[in-house]
């Protein structure tokens, strides 16, 4: 029988945070839209914090999203850091980098978002633009400190992006400064803004890991959701 309701983890991170009247220490935090999406799509949302040793919490969940946050060092491509290049944490992306490994070897189904598909495209060779407006020539995919912009995305038609959203064009909430450069091995883009930035990337040698530069949770269309929970489902019975 299909379990009523997959665990679905989320990688959180430690920031600097002020609340309450008496609390400003390390925290670790997520925004709360990625619970509230992932729990609307019908699964129960599990954070994961960065710390040492924490991929072994792979086997206790039945898929796993690599989240959006600050920038991934970038060393782990090769490069200096641009004067740009901002919020890095290199325990977070330690942390993630062991949890993508422990979920393709088991088998996990894996979402990015944002940064986590930044890191699918690292993980495997692939470097990053460090900040996107000296490639394309303009702050579209950022316009607004905290604003989540719309723009339009084009989908590869035979595409794991195109079946996990049911359509090829549509208008997506947007928030980054960087963006996919060279492509990882066996890593291909399948989606695209008009101005040339990787928008999805899928693993060609995975039929369960998609990465997108937008972000769903932040958005009204919840089919990317409904999707990867249900990919969270077909793993809790392979996984039994
Ligand atoms: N680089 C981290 C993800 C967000 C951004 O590109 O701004």
């Amino acid at each position: 029988m299909s379990p009523a309701r997959p665990v679905i983890g989320l990688s959180a991170y430690s920031e600097h945070a002020r609340w309450g009247e008496a609390w400003s220490m390390p925290a670790t935090l997520l925004p709360q839209a990625y619970a509230d999406a992932v729990a609307a799509a019908g699964a129960l949302p599990l954070l994961i914090p960065s710390v040492t040793g924490v991929a072994a919490i792979v086997d206790r969940v039945d898929a796993l999203i690599l989240a959006g946050g600050g920038d991934i060092d970038p060393a782990r491509y090769g490069a200096s850091p641009d004067a740009e290049t901002a919020g890095v944490r290199p325990e977070r992306d330690g942390a993630e980098s062991e949890l993508l490994a422990a979920a393709l070897e088991r088998g996990t189904p894996v979402l990015g978002i944002c940064r986590g598909m930044q890191l699918l495209n690292v993980a495997r060779g692939g470097t990053l633009h460090q900040h996107l407006p000296d490639v394309v020539g303009h702050s579209g995919h950022r316009s607004e400190v905290a604003v989540f912009g719309p723009h339009d995305v084009k989908v590869a038609p035979d595409s794991l992006t195109a079946r996990a959203l049911g359509e090829t064009a549509l208008s997506v909430p947007s928030y980054h400064h960087q963006a996919v450069d060279r492509l990882g091995r066996d890593v291909i883009a399948t989606a695209w803004c008009d101005d040339g930035t990787v928008e999805a990337v899928e693993y060609t040698d995975r039929p369960d890991v998609l990465g997108v530069q937008w972000h769903p949770e932040m958005g009204a269309d919840p089919r990317l959701l409904a999707w990867f929970t249900e990919r969270a489902r077909v793993s809790a019975l392979d996984h039994r």
